[in-house]
């Protein structure tokens, strides 16, 4: 097997009387994509946020990159060990494709030439244009690119793929792909089941905050004829019990 990079064990968050997430256990590994699927308000997002520490939540473990994490402090070692694409909302807007670039850059001391990124990620001809004038796609392959900026070994992606054409989704799904080879663990959520399928060694399908399926692609799809089946199963609701009528 390969190096645990992430070790998640009884992770629960609740916001007020609403339980996002039930004691959840979940582990990624270096070199694989684990792609965590659930419907809208499944849980997803409170997943990643909990595990870098961006609000409070309970656990026994959690341990990134061999490190046991305490309440939500994350060391500057492991910030610079762990990419995260983030939100458009996160960026200022009036910054150029270059100068964001430059500025994320600047964060790791082993990280990636702007110059480079920009060429992997087919963004010299929008280098000087603003990222609030971008295009929807666009912005997606610029927060990417900024999320692989310090060549991280454990990646959270968040929808990377929303808004993208065809060609972008392909680029990026390459681009997944080679960050795989490299070694790194990602960890991504998206509502696209084929690129699930397309790209994930390991599924987890989160319903209501609870984990209904986990395992291998080939160990979640069996018994269906694709994941997208599997998926549909395992997010369907298990009716309530009625209440016997006098
Ligand atoms: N900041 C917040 N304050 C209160 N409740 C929240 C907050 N963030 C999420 N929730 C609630 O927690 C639950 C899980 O939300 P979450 O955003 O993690 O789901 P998700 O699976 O990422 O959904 P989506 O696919 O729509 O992005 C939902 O019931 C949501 O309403």
């Amino acid at each position: 097997m390969s190096q645990l990079s992430l070790k998640v064990q009884g992770l629960s968050k609740s916001y007020d009387s609403n339980q996002a997430l039930h004691c959840l256990n979940l582990d990624a590994y270096a070199g694989e994509v684990l792609a965590v699927l659930g419907k809208n308000g499944a849980g997803k997002t409170t997943f990643i946020h909990s595990v870098l520490g961006l609000q409070s939540y309970k656990a026994d473990v959690v341990e990134i990159l061999g490190e046991r994490m305490s309440g939500q402090s994350r060391s500057l070692d492991i910030r610079q060990r762990v990419g995260v694409m983030m939100q458009v909302g996160a960026l200022n807007a009036n910054l150029t494709v270059y100068e964001q670039l430059d500025l994320f850059c600047s964060y790791y001391p082993h990280g990636e030439q702007v110059a480079d990124l920009l060429e992997q990620f087919g963004l010299t001809k929008i280098a000087k244009q603003r990222f609030g004038k971008l295009s929807g796609g666009q912005r997606q392959q610029v927060l990417f690119a900024i999320a692989v900026a310090g060549k991280p070994e454990l990646l959270f992606l968040d929808e990377p793929t929303v808004g993208m054409d065809v060609e972008a989704r392909h680029a990026l799904w390459e681009q997944i792909q080679q960050r795989r080879q490299l070694g790194c663990a990602i960890v991504f959520t998206t509502h696209y089941i084929e690129e699930a399928e397309r790209l994930a060694d390991r599924v987890a399908i989160l319903r209501e905050g609870e984990i209904v399926a986990y395992g291998t692609l080939a160990e979640v799809i069996a018994g269906h004829p694709s994941l997208e089946a599997a998926y549909l199963h395992h997010i369907k609701q298990v009716p309530s019990q009625e209440p016997a009528h006098a």
